[in-house]
């Protein structure tokens, strides 16, 4: 896969988040959310609502990760971390991704981020995620994935996938991302470059997901730095 050609990069670059339609089929993402039951793939479930991050619950994926994701988080990796590159050097800092995932792995393991991070996650009727950013210690890969593994109106309603913006000394600025199943949203982990009159500066993006009305929605997270 050619992740580059899979997402616009224009909008990546103006409003820090792409769509990219259709990455993966309905059997893959059904695939992925049987995925939920399988103990044994998994190193940790979080109830969100035990620790106020919302309500629902996730899972963290154990190391080996199960084949499609790992594929899916090596093959995007090389185009976005072009796009890290280019945000980093934006914003004055010296970090310089390397070209493969595995390269940037071995830098977060180096500096004691070992534990992976991909993760599945599951809200029923009324469930909901508190805007947040993925942040899992000083090593900071800038862009992460979300795929939509439900299919909407079908399988339920409400649950839409949120960013907001914040900006210095002016007022936050909301998005609703519309995904369809298979759809992945690609966004700022936290910081990011925007062009204004005076040059860059850095603007703070957070997400989080509406309540939903019914049913059951699944989603996978790509998050490209591991945890300590
Ligand atoms: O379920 C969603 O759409 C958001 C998931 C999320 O917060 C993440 O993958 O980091
Ligand atoms: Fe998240």
């Amino acid at each position: 896969m050619a992740a580059s050609s899979v997402f616009d990069s224009e909008t990546l670059a103006n409003r820090g988040f792409a769509v990219a339609k259709n990455l993966i089929d309905a059997d893959e993402c059904r695939r992925l959310a049987a995925l939920w039951p399988e103990q044994a793939r998994f190193r940790k479930h979080i109830v969100m609502q035990r620790h106020g991050y919302g309500q629902g619950e996730y899972q963290y994926f154990a190391y080996d990760l199960p084949a499609p994701v790992e594929r899916l988080r090596q093959a995007l990796y090389p185009a976005l971390a072009e796009v890290a590159n280019r945000w980093n050097e934006r914003l004055g800092k010296p970090r310089r991704f390397p070209a493969t995932l595995d390269a940037w792995l071995r830098e977060c393991h180096e500096a004691g981020q070992t534990r992976p991070t991909p993760l599945l996650l599951r809200y029923g009727p009324g469930d909901y995620n508190c805007l947040h950013r993925d942040l899992y210690g000083e090593m900071v890969f800038p862009l992460q994935v979300v795929v939509l593994l439900s299919a909407p109106g079908r399988d339920f309603s409400g649950g839409e996938f949120m960013l907001v913006e914040q900006r210095p000394r002016m007022q936050s600025r909301g998005e609703v991302v519309p995904l369809e199943q298979g759809d992945a949203a690609i966004f700022a982990v936290n910081e990011r470059p925007a062009r204004g009159v005076r040059g860059w500066h850095r603007t703070a993006l957070r997400h989080g997901v509406s309540s939903l009305r019914h049913g059951e929605r699944f989603t996978l997270g790509l998050i490209f730095h591991d945890a300590a």
